[in-house]
């Protein structure tokens, strides 16, 4: 390779944060610090999805490998990486994740101003055939005096400071909003870095793609079932593509990059849908809604839904605000009828 092809002046997620940093003076620069903890748990996720180090990881989807060895399952890998970086970067005083049934709080000497909600990897039903899989993380600011409290956690998604993803696919992406729009960055793995490939990134108002699990079709109610039915037999124009990889985080990129939506509803059988809020749905409705997107539960915001337990349900559909706003109109043509 050239040396002109590498740019001696890449832009990478640090040095973004720190740009970021530096626009508000108050700063003090612990959300850099909380977020290189949780970069430095993506690469090593990364890595190990990638089946690097094959001897050590093989089996690591089962209890034991070649040797007969005990072997973390990747999700659990995932969340001790995310609980112990967040748990050493003195940034962090509570952590709310997929797989613990209750907050984790962070020792004393060692607590920061900010909460951390996370999915550490998404999609676990992809590992073992190799399909994209992900990280889901949002973080807030602590609002109780001394001791954090579940109340810490259970913050409408408005309140985020700080939301993203990282997805592992045919590259490793992180897409990242601080308040401000969404970037999107791509770890390039022969420097070890995340570098900004995609700047400020905007979801078209109106897509050609529905993303659902039509295997539910049986169990969904009225408002879905003919808006789902009005994408495939339009009245005028063509139908819509349909695309279900059933990875939240793959599911929701690819309709962030090229527009459509995406849903996971309440159906008959799980009348508050699959996705939980704190880490699932919150993080991805306030990137689509930073990238100029919606993200709705049919009747209110993702966003402004107060959660009442760290591990709540909620039905969700996001994506292109024109998509969005329809969906919403099925819905109210119920509720008014
Ligand atoms: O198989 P279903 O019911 O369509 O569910 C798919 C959804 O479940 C999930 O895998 C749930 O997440 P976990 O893998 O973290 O449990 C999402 O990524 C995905 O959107
Ligand atoms: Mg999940
Ligand atoms: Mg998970």
């Amino acid at each position: 390779m050239s040396s002109a092809a590498l740019d001696t002046d890449c832009m990478t997620l640090v040095r973004w944060l720190l740009g970021e940093q530096r626009k508000h003076p108050s700063a003090t620069g612990d959300l850099t610090q909380l977020m290189t903890a949780i970069l430095a748990a993506v690469k090593a996720v990364s890595s190990a999805v990638r089946k690097a180090g094959i001897a050590k990881l093989y089996g690591i989807a089962g209890n034991t490998n070649v040797t007969g060895d005990e072997v973390k399952k990747l999700d659990v890998f995932a969340n001790d990486l995310f609980v112990n970086m967040l748990r050493s970067s003195y940034t962090t005083s509570l952590m709310v994740s997929e797989e613990n049934e209750h907050c984790i709080e962070v020792d004393t000497e060692k607590q920061g101003k900010y909460i951390v909600c996370f999915d550490p990897l998404d999609g676990s039903s992809n590992i073992d055939c190799l399909v994209s899989i992900g990280t889901i993380f949002s973080v807030y600011r602590k609002i109780s005096d001394g001791n954090p409290t579940v109340r810490d956690a259970l913050q409408p998604g408005r309140s985020i400071v700080a939301a993203g993803y990282a997805l592992y696919g045919s590259a490793t992406m992180v897409v990242l909003s601080v308040g401000n729009g969404v970037n999107g960055f791509m770890l390039d793995p022969a420097i070890g870095e995340f570098v900004l490939t995609e700047r400020n990134i905007r979801i078209k108002p109106r897509g050609k793609t529905y993303s659902i699990n039509e295997g539910y079709a049986k169990f969904w109610y009225d408002p879905v079932k003919d808006y789902i039915e009005s994408k495939k037999y339009p009245k005028s124009g063509k139908p819509y593509g349909a695309r279900y990889i059933g990875s939240m985080v793959a599911d929701v990129h690819r309709t962030l990059m090229y527009g459509g939506i995406f849903a996971y509803p309440a159906t008959k059988e799980s009348p508050k849908g699959k996705l939980r809020l704190l880490y699932e749905c919150n993080p991805m409705a306030y990137i689509m809604e930073q990238a100029g997107g919606l993200a709705t539960t049919g009747t209110m915001p993702v966003l402004d839904v107060v959660p009442e337990a760290i591990h709540q349900r909620v039905p969700i559909f996001m994506g292109s605000r024109e998509d969005v706003e329809e969906v919403i109109d099925f819905f109210k043509k119920y509720e008014s009828s």
